[in-house]
């Protein structure tokens, strides 16, 4: 069994990327060992991308290359169950983690001398618009750092940052699809309540955060500019910012962003 693509942990996260890896022929799902030890998560899995299945973790560390795709949780369990598996080993492993908090140390002790490299990706990765911040390890290479960034930039865009940074990354960009589904759902419960239908409301809802975002990144215009571009003296726009900053929305928004950020830090003691 030739295996190019181990993964440990093939859930919510693992599946939105081998979901790219695969469609986009980055690897053929033959070369791509799973590990799961729900079966229901296998039998998905094996049938929607062909690729191998295993409830046997140091199974994917024949791979070239390891995703960790499990929660911070369990990391000391899994690496409880890879143990001894370096000592012997010829060929290095290149490790990417995705896992919030777990810091390049604790990583780099369960894998001795193999190059790891600590990865925050987003869920948009599952239709290509994620985006995912990489943080080298001790023993990364320029080539290592590259084969990362052609696994992630098949799932979005791709920025490398010291590790230092990783927290905030996850407060921000990880955790920030959360955020924003919540600020959809919002503004369409805003609609439902001044007498829209659902789906109307939701349809509008999510058009307006997504043609916003686009008319930001395409024009290159700072946000306090677009603001101000969309708020009519005395009109209508300038009563709803009003209510948002009667009701603290912006600091709610930072505030967001930093309670992730120390729970990112708290899951890495
Ligand atoms: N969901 C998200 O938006 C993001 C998640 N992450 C990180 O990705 C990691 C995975 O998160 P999710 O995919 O959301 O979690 P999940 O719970 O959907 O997936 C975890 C998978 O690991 C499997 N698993 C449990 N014990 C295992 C073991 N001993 N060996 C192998 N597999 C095992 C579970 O059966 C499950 O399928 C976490 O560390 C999280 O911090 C990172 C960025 C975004
Ligand atoms: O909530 C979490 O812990 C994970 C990490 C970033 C997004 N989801």
């Amino acid at each position: 069994m030739s295996i190019k693509l181990g993964m440990i942990g093939g859930g919510v996260m693992g599946e939105a990327l081998l979901s790219r890896l695969v469609d986009r022929g980055i690897y053929a799902p033959q070369d791509v060992l799973v590990s799961d030890p729900q079966a229901v998560r296998r039998e998905f899995l094996e049938q929607a991308y062909g690729v191998q299945v295993t409830t046997d973790n140091r199974a994917t560390a024949e791979a070239d290359v390891l995703l960790l795709a499990i929660k911070p949780q369990i990391f000391n369990a899994v690496a409880t169950s890879l143990s001894g598996l370096f000592d012997a080993r010829s060929s290095s492993l290149l490790v990417l983690s995705i896992l919030a908090g777990t810091p390049l140390n604790k990583l780099e002790a369960a894998f001795p001398q193999q190059p790891v490299i600590r990865a925050m990706p987003n869920t948009p990765a599952t239709v290509g618009e994620g985006i995912t911040a990489i943080a080298p390890g001790t023993h990364t290479l320029p080539h290592h750092l590259a084969r990362a960034r052609q696994i992630f930039e098949a799932v979005g865009e791709v920025v490398e940052v010291p590790e230092s940074a990783m927290d905030a990354v996850t407060g921000l960009s990880g955790s920030g699809p959360g955020y924003v589904a919540l600020l959809v759902e919002a503004l369409a419960d805003g609609g439902v309540a001044a007498g829209l239908p659902r789906a109307i409301a939701l349809k509008l809802a999510l058009q307006t955060v997504k043609g916003t975002a686009q008319l930001l990144q395409e024009s290159g215009t700072h946000p306090g500019e677009l603001k101000d571009q969309v708020t009519s003296p005395g009109g209508t726009t300038i009563a709803g910012i009003a209510a948002l900053e009667r009701a603290g929305f912006r600091s709610a928004l930072i505030d967001a962003v930093l309670a992730a950020h120390q729970r990112s830090q708290d899951l890495g003691r």
